[in-house]
């Protein structure tokens, strides 16, 4: 019996609502404290990140909030950054029907191929902490992401979160300055990565090619690029003395072997610490 107990304790349920009522699909992804459960550097990540948002920004057409987003412009300006994420990645991922029957929407590979070790998607969201109130939005929500350190990322693109989302992205402008994006929430991304939240739990068939890993935007990232990182704090930033000196959470997917033009991505939604 404690060893059951000590082993239920260890077990990082990524998506909880939905784990609670698939146990028959249950599999692990066994992983080592802290650092050694990285598959790529936060360095690496960190390099990607600035690479890839610094190429969007050098290439950016007239979106901004004060100006009326309109669909024709959103959709050129993300199939642009599409394009973008081909030149500097090699990769281009994007939301499509999952190839598994009944499993809704996914991610593909939709052109080149994903080295072992790349960002392949980032899980975008608002962030919770441990601490902070998340019931009401949580009910029926399939999108709650729990972090290792049980920091919470609500990636839902509908509703409550959606709500949510926005009015915190709208409280957090500095000036004219956009502190996230909140595209993702549209069909229109301007930053392809942030399709994380529709990858789908791995099966029999269909075994994880993708792996969730926290990263910690540093303080003194480009400030002028934050306008694409996907996720934002649900607490304001008047609770804090500075919220852009605080490290902003992403999760990134990260691949775990070479995945080809057309695959779909996997990820496990059970994680094991030891
Ligand atoms: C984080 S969402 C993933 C995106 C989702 N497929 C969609 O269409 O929005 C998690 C939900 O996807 C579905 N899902 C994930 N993996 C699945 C699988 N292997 N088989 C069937 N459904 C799956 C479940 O409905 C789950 O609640």
């Amino acid at each position: 019996m404690e060893r059951f107990l000590k082993r239920w304790k260890q077990y990082r349920y990524r998506f909880v609502p939905w784990i609670a009522l698939n146990l028959k699909n249950r599999s692990v992804r066994s992983v080592p404290k802290g650092e050694r459960d990285k598959l790529a550097s936060d360095a690496h990540i960190l390099q990607t990140l600035t690479h890839l948002l610094s190429a969007f920004h050098r290439e950016k057409t007239d979106t901004d909030l004060y100006s009326p987003r309109k669909p024709s412009i959103m959709q050129s300006a993300a199939s642009q950054n599409l394009a973008l994420m081909k030149e500097v990645m090699g990769f281009t991922v994007e939301r499509s029907t999952s190839s598994i029957p009944g499993g809704g929407r996914g991610v593909k590979v939709t052109a080149g191929s994903v080295p072992e070790g790349a960002v392949t998607s980032l899980y975008p969201g608002l962030i919770y902490e441990q601490y902070e109130p998340i019931l009401f939005q949580s009910l029926g929500n399939p999108f709650i992401f729990r972090c290792i350190d049980s920091v919470l990322i609500d990636g839902n693109d509908k509703g409550i979160a959606k709500f949510l989302y926005r009015s915190c992205h709208g409280r957090d402008r500095v000036g004219p300055y956009i502190v996230c994006d909140d595209t993702w929430l549209t069909d229109w991304p301007l930053n392809p990565l942030a399709v994380g939240q529709y990858v789908n739990n791995h099966n029999k068939e269909n075994p994880a090619n993708v792996s969730y890993q926290e990263f910690d935007v540093p303080a003194d990232f480009v400030f002028h690029l934050r306008q694409y990182l996907p996720n934002n704090y649900y607490s304001s930033c008047l609770d804090r003395l500075d919220q852009h000196q605080r490290l902003t959470r992403l999760v990134a997917l990260v691949a775990t072997r070479e995945i080809q033009c057309g695959e779909e991505l996997f990820s496990s939604y059970f994680t094991v610490v030891h």
